[in-house]
């Protein structure tokens, strides 16, 4: 691993030309221990400004799956890559680097901070990276771009001045987590069953406002879910088990 690429991280992402936004070839990632998993993917391709769901039953690997993606965890074998960068080639702290500045990614259980206000839970990401502020502030002062960020994913700007996280309701969370996903515009958005705590018509709804505002950035997102009602959102529904191989226990090789 070369420290002197993780300068080079905003760079390469900002200038790549690839066509695709994430491609894998030939990757193998084992969760290792006493009951190991292994999930092998040959060829995956996400375009830029492509809205993809994955499917997948519960324990099927989708959350391996996006932790690969977004450089959470890297494979054993092949190659990832990820706006013309080759995550393999970026040390851990350039990868997290890279990570918040490129993705947004909204979190199965959302991770808010329950103690900050709804603001500074959506403005965190921004903390970590400047491009990011950068592209933000050029809407506005910061609290304002995310008031009006939540105001616009539905929560009521009486609940964004005075409400505390920890008393958010589920939805409410979510529109946060997805607020904080989309400050700044990064290039890919990463949901992880983001909808699974909501109704019918309230997951419509969310993935509506989600896609005006990544589609505005033109932004790809992949969403994982168990839920096959939700393909009609999306631009191209892909089930886990086409594209991987899961093994568990011990391969012999
Ligand atoms: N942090 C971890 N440490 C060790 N093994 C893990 C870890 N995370 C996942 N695994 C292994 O990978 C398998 C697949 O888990 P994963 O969370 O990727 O599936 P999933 O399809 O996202 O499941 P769910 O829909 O229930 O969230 C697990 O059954 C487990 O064997």
């Amino acid at each position: 691993m070369s420290e002197s690429l993780t300068a080079d991280v905003g760079r390469q992402g900002e200038s790549a030309s690839s066509p695709d936004a994430v491609s894998f070839a030939n990757v193998e990632y084992t969760w290792s221990g006493s009951s190991p998993f292994t999930l092998a993917i040959a060829d995956f391709k996400l375009a830029r400004g492509e809205k993809l769901l994955l499917l997948g039953p519960s324990g099927s690997g989708k959350s391996t799956f996006l932790s690969l993606l977004a450089g959470i965890v890297v494979p054993g074998k092949g190659k990832i890559d990820v706006l013309g960068t080759d995550m393999a080639r970026l040390s851990g702290a350039a990868r997290d680097r890279f990570r918040v500045e490129h993705f947004g990614i909204i979190f199965q259980m959302f991770n808010l901070l329950p103690y900050g206000s709804l603001i500074d839970n959506v403005l965190l990401p921004l903390h970590f990276s400047r491009t990011r502020r950068d592209r933000a502030r050029a809407d506005g002062a910061l609290d304002d771009v995310a008031t009006d960020l939540l105001a616009t994913l539905g929560i009521d700007r009486t609940v964004i001045a005075t409400a505390k996280t920890a008393n958010l309701s589920v939805g409410q969370q979510q529109r946060v987590a997805a607020a904080r996903a989309l400050i700044g515009a990064p290039q890919i958005i990463v949901a992880d069953e983001p909808t699974s705590a909501l109704d019918r018509n309230t997951e419509g709804a969310f993935l509506n406002l989600l896609f005006a505002q990544s589609g505005a950035a033109g932004a790809s997102v992949i969403m994982v879910s168990h839920d096959e009602s939700l393909a009609r959102y999306f631009d191209r529904v892909v089930r886990l088990d086409d594209i991987a191989v899961a093994t568990r226990g011990a391969r012999s090789q």
